[in-house]
């Protein structure tokens, strides 16, 4: 895959949009310097600043290094690191050899700290870079340069800083908004073919099997229509609650639909998955809900099998779902199996709480 393709097309889910674009900022930054650095390599060669224009060779080679694995490996060249420590390192001594003319470099060394390592390597980094370039013009230059430039690159490195701090931020709002629901806080739909493929990777490279579980609320209609729509909601937010609360950390809970729910539950098997519909079940029929509603579920529990795809497997658990509404709801119906997939060891039958 082209590590650029997420961005230069539409972005099918919200986590490729965020390393669509945090890939080309790396792409980016380093193709322009690169532009920028090049013929500089040539004007330090010839003015005899030889160490520094092989410092300035080895940036080049590292731009051209990243700009290649980005382009065609999808990878990172040492995680885009050795730019900004380059960066910094030839701007600290073209200062010390070219004065004013070194220094100017440093303003883009420092913004481009910002942009390519995490924000708080990337404060830390520059206040012992602006640290560096005060010692190094309080040496080089008068004492009111000294100050200038002092407060100058303070002051670019502070505003990159909050720039970066507030993109960080802004990302991951859009993408929480972007992954969950507004009314109860699951995740939606964007998530649900990575997740799941996640779990069918776990159980082809590692046999480590994982289960899922569809929940529908029964007759929800009539709780709209008798209570209206805002004490839905309620209802809605409130099983979410109380799914959640049933839920394992590495438990995933979507929203997938109006009053239908899922629930992926890595590692544990059909048996286990069962029990836990079932106490599921049994946790919103025992109490009421908001403004005393009384609602009752169904569910379908289904092992990922062997080889399956996502959408075979949630087919499965959608035809049990079927079958549990189809048997009179309130109940948990285990999926069947596929065709060419041994039965569990415990199979017993499909019905798991038609004594709820
Ligand atoms: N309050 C509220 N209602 C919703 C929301 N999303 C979907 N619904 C309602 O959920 C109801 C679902 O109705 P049906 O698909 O007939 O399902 P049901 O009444 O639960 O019947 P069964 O699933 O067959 O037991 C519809 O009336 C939708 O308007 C929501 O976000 N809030």
């Amino acid at each position: 895959m082209n590590p650029l393709a997420t961005t230069n097309n539409l972005a099918t889910n919200p986590t490729l949009a965020v390393l669509g674009f945090k890939r080309q900022i790396v792409y980016h930054l380093h193709f322009w310097a690169l532009v920028a650095v090049a013929p500089l390599v040539m004007v330090q060669w010839q003015q005899g600043n030889i160490l520094l224009a092989l410092l300035l060779i080895l940036f080049c080679l590292n731009a051209v290094a990243v700009i290649a694995f980005l382009r065609f490996r999808s990878i990172y060249f040492l995680q885009g690191r050795l730019f900004p420590i380059l960066a910094v390192i030839c701007a600290v001594y073209s200062t010390v050899i070219n004065g004013h003319a070194g220094l100017y470099w440093s303003y883009p060394a420092a913004a481009a700290v910002f942009f390519l390592l995490p924000l708080r390597e990337a404060t830390v980094s520059n206040i012992i870079f602006v640290a560096s370039m005060s010692v190094v013009s309080f040496i080089t230059f008068p004492e009111a340069d000294f100050w200038r430039i002092t407060f100058s690159l303070g002051l670019t490195c502070l505003f990159v800083m909050i720039f970066a701090w507030l993109v960080g931020r802004l990302q991951a709002e859009l993408t929480r908004l972007a992954t969950t629901d507004p009314l109860t806080g699951c995740l939606n739909r964007s998530q649900l073919a990575d997740i799941l493929n996640g779990q069918i990777q776990m159980r082809e490279r590692y046999e480590r099997v994982s289960s899922l579980i569809l929940l529908d609320l029964d007759y929800f209609k009539t709780i709209n229509d008798r209570w209206g729509h805002m004490a839905g909601d309620r209802v809605l937010q409130e099983l979410s609650h109380r799914l959640s609360k049933r839920l394992r950390e590495s438990d995933r809970l979507f929203r997938i639909g109006g009053e239908e729910f899922m629930l992926v539950l890595p590692e544990t098997r059909q048996k286990d998955a069962d029990k836990v519909a079932r106490e599921l079940l049994t946790s919103i029929s025992a109490r009421p809900f908001v403004e005393g509603i009384q609602i009752t579920a169904s569910a379908s529990v289904a092992e990922v099998g062997k080889g399956e795809t996502w959408s075979v497997w949630l087919n499965r658990a959608d035809q049990a779902l079927y079958e549990a509404k189809a048997r009179g709801r309130n109940q948990a119906v285990s999926a069947a199996r596929q065709l060419n997939e041994e039965p569990p060891e415990d199979a017993d039958g499909t019905t798991l709480a038609a004594d709820l």
